[in-house]
């Protein structure tokens, strides 16, 4: 984290410029420009007629509210940047007094910092009058220069980022547990029991090590970044009351997560944005504050939490005038695909909008010169298709906003390309392995025409990329027809990084096994990770770990059947055991790489992290030592995982021509190729639906995360709106359906010549399982498309 950040602003109080009186009220107004030499004048004339008609209005901002909705491909962080160099110009800005951009991730950040410093190096001006961070890294800046009004000792702390799993979670389940046993009793029984012993055990290991966690995790995540307080939520919990108290629950969760933070000297993220909140509740700092803040521009302000958009306003108001803000924010809200997993929520961006509008500040950015027409008309059409279709109740997914293509004269060289063959190719494969097939001898085609053309597999999971990665990089072993090595094409797989993040977890859960075989818990979450990679079969663990000697050992009269499944677990299992007895603690962590049958690059991270273990566990080496580092390194940063051809950052190596990359849908935000595949566009995971897990079920047809979390969402969003737990639950439902189809748009927008799209006949139902092949529903938005793009459709792609 300590990277993240830029030097401070000056904090102290002598070195803040004090303003001219006669300046502040014609900055109540609009801003005051600086006197400009007709030279510099001319110079920003030049660099203003570079730009786009929308991106013009960004360049013009004279001060006060600006929303700016863009749509993809328009060139909102050229805009941007561009708009900063000439304020920056046009009001004389230096370190004294600067405008600060915000925005959401470090690469984004240094690229737009890059950008506004070519501007200004053009212009002849230094390069003082600004400064770039992620929204975090400015907030960790106001807290720690003012420790005291924060309330965090950011020195003495550990930044964490709490998940379902790790060990904040987990504990604060146990104390819930122990502290509210009627609650507990009362979810244990559900929808019904009948008292028996096993099932209860089952139950309580569902709910301990599945259901409370997720609870926590989602529940404080939303309440915590929407400025709501455990007591808040206890309020809240009164007036939504239901069978379960599944609000009351959750607070007790918040409580405990609170006071564990506290007591361990632990800070998470939404903390360090609270902080820098409390700073600026302080009149004399926030009015220092506000004084050397110029103005805010802010990028990708759909992604924004309600505690995130409250810190950016206060920095950017007037500190002199409560109404006056100079602040500018740039989003997409048909790209807003963070909502379901984070507290983001493209409500607030929606809001400025709309309030920016009724004032007359708004400015659409609508011509993009990304792609070739037909794919802009696809993506267009897709929009349409699914705001009119109703599919997410009445609160319709898109912001009813065309994509046009740029005008001749536009500065963007080879602007809406000329598409490659028909530009738009809609597919029906057999199944996934002829999908894939079908891709690869694209591909081939492709690259022997463009050597250097960029390709993109976008895929909804990482388990998918994974697949297709196998087939493509192992040709023989898979029986794959088609062998990519033949070509000059390099495959990159992004979705190995994120494999490769889960290895500390991964390591963590198979040595707490090793530590304590008789744990209900680790012995779930052995299982568990060797079903994620693929060892042993999927299945409800919960009924195998409730008596683990019985699992590991059964006797001879054990009554449970034992089938081939159950055998497969037991005999990994024991493995460990065994290594346990055989093996010294440091020998432990290569092993269980091998065991998980790691490929080279993961098993380079793995020895990356012993080295790490055995300095840190210098001096005492054994497992519980091990254990304890690992958890450290879990629960409170990530690690960084070893790729093998190298060791950039940059999100460049993403779009490497003559480079074939699968990636995340998700991952691919903000990027783009020549040729983007988009493969395996089934209706059971675009749009989806939300699940109810088979071993949850006792407690009802929904799951109390989503409820709660919806229900707290609708109350921020308007106070007097209480949802019961079924419209809660049909609203989660209608929140992932929406953000399912904007995922796909931003999918299909990456495209510049080709956009290839499929539905495979036959697919698995769980990606864990690749073999098991079901017939499967497209994803509706392919027979639509293929009713509006006939000509497109090439059926399955076989001659
Ligand atoms: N005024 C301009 N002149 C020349 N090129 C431009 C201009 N505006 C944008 N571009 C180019 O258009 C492309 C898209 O711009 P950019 O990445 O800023 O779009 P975006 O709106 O952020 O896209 P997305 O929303 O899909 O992430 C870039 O290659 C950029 O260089």
């Amino acid at each position: 984290m300590t990277d993240d950040f830029e030097p401070p602003f000056n904090s102290t109080s002598s070195q803040t410029p004090t303003l001219d009186p006669a300046s502040l009220s014609l900055r109540s107004n609009g801003l005051d420009s600086k006197a400009i030499s007709a030279s510099t004048e001319a110079a920003l004339q030049k660099i203003r007629s570079t730009l786009r008609p929308g991106q013009q209005q960004m360049a013009d901002w004279k001060g006060g509210l600006l929303a700016v909705s863009a749509v993809p491909g328009a060139g909102k962080s050229t805009g941007m940047a561009t708009a900063a160099a000439i304020a920056i110009a046009r009001y004389g800005l230096s370190s004294r007094r600067q405008l600060v951009v915000v925005t959401f991730t470090r690469a984004a950040a240094a690229n737009i910092r890059s950008k506004i410093n070519e501007k200004l190096k053009d212009l002849g001006l230094p390069t003082g009058g600004f400064v770039v961070y992620t929204l975090h890294a400015l907030a960790l800046n106001i807290a720690r220069q003012h420790p005291e009004l924060s309330g965090l000792d950011l020195e003495n702390s550990t930044l964490i980022l709490p998940t379902p799993s790790n060990r904040l979670t987990r504990t604060c389940v146990e104390l819930w547990i122990n502290d509210y046993p009627r609650h507990y009793q009362r979810l244990i029984e559900g929808m019904q029991f009948d008292g028996e012993e096993t099932e209860r055990l089952r139950r309580q290991s569902v709910l301990r090590t599945e259901v409370l966690p997720d609870l926590s995790w989602k529940v404080i995540q939303e309440a915590k970044s929407s400025g709501l307080t455990p007591s808040d939520l206890r309020d809240l919990a009164t007036r939504i009351p239901n069978e379960y108290e599944i609000l009351a629950i959750a607070a007790g969760l918040y409580e405990n997560y609170e006071k564990l933070l506290k007591q361990r000297q632990l800070i998470d993220y939404d903390e360090m944005i609270l902080g820098a909140l409390r700073v600026l509740k302080d009149d004399r700092v926030r009015q220092q504050w506000q004084q050397r803040v110029f103005a805010v521009f802010e990028d990708e302000a759909q992604d924004s939490t309600f505690l995130q958009t409250k810190l950016l306003k206060k920095l950017a108001q007037d500190s002199n005038s409560e109404d006056v803000f100079n602040l500018v924010r740039v989003g997409d809200p048909n790209q807003a695909i963070n909502s379901t997993f984070t507290p983001a929520d493209p409500i607030y961006f929606r809001d400025f909008c709309q309030d920016c509008k009724n004032q007359d500040r708004l400015a659409t950015m609508d011509r993009a010169g990304r792609s070739s027409q037909i794919i802009i008309e696809a993506a267009n059409y897709v929009l349409k298709w699914v705001n009119d279709s109703q599919v997410s109740g009445i609160e319709k997914p898109f912001q009813e906003q065309e994509i046009h293509p740029v005008s001749e004269d536009d500065p963007q060289p080879d602007s809406n390309p000329a598409p490659t063959g028909s530009g738009l190719e809609l597919y029906r494969p057999v199944d996934i392995y002829h999908t894939v097939q079908l891709i690869a001898e694209r591909v081939i085609q492709l690259i022997q025409e463009n050597k250097e053309g960029k390709f993109a597999i976008l895929v909804r999971e990482n388990k998918q990329g994974e697949f297709i990665s196998n087939l493509l990089n192992n040709p023989q072993e898979s029986g794959f027809k088609v062998d990519l090595s033949e070509y000059p094409i390099r495959i990159y797989d992004v979705s190995l990084a994120a494999r490769q993040s889960r290895i500390p977890a991964e390591l963590l859960s198979l040595l707490q096994f090793i530590d304590r075989p008789h744990s209900p818990d680790y012995l779930k979450a052995a299982l568990k990770v060797f079903s994620d990679r693929q060892l042993i079969p999927n299945q409800d663990f919960n009924a195998l770990a409730i008596q683990p000697e019985e699992f590991l050992y059964p006797g001879p009269l054990d009554t449970k059947p034992s089938d081939d499944k159950i055998h497969k677990c037991r005999r990994f299992c024991r493995s460990l055991l065994q290594a346990r007895l055989e093996l010294a603690p440091f020998q432990l962590i290569s092993f269980l790489a091998l065991t998980l049958q790691y490929e080279k690059s993961e098993l380079a991270t793995a020895d990356k992290l012993a080295e790490r273990i055995v300095k840190q566990t210098a001096g005492n080496n054994s497992i519980p030592a091990i254990v304890n580092v690992l958890n450290e390194i879990v629960s409170s940063e990530r690690f960084e995982t070893v790729d093998i051809d190298e060791n950039e950052s940059n999100e460049s190596v993403y779009t490497r021509p003559g480079q074939l990359t699968i990636i995340t849908m998700h991952k691919a935000k903000g990027l783009d190729w020549d040729y983007v595949f988009l493969p395996f566009l089934h209706e059971q995971t675009i749009p989806g639906n939300l699940r109810v897990l088979p071993q949850s079920r006792f407690l009802g047809e929904f799951t109390l995360s989503e409820v709660a979390r919806a229900q707290i969402r609708a109350y921020l969003h308007d106070k007097n709106t209480l949802l019961d737990v079924m419209t809660a639950w049909e609203q989660a439902g209608f929140l992932k359906t929406a953000e399912e189809y904007r995922l796909l748009y931003v999918a299909m927008t990456r495209a510049k010549r080709l956009l290839w799209m499929s539905a495979a006949t036959k697919a698995p139902y769980s990606w864990h399982k690749p073999e098991n092949l079901q017939d499967q529903k497209p994803c509706p938005i392919l027979p639509a498309l293929k009713a509006r793009f006939p000509h497109h459709f090439l059926g399955s792609g076989s001659e």
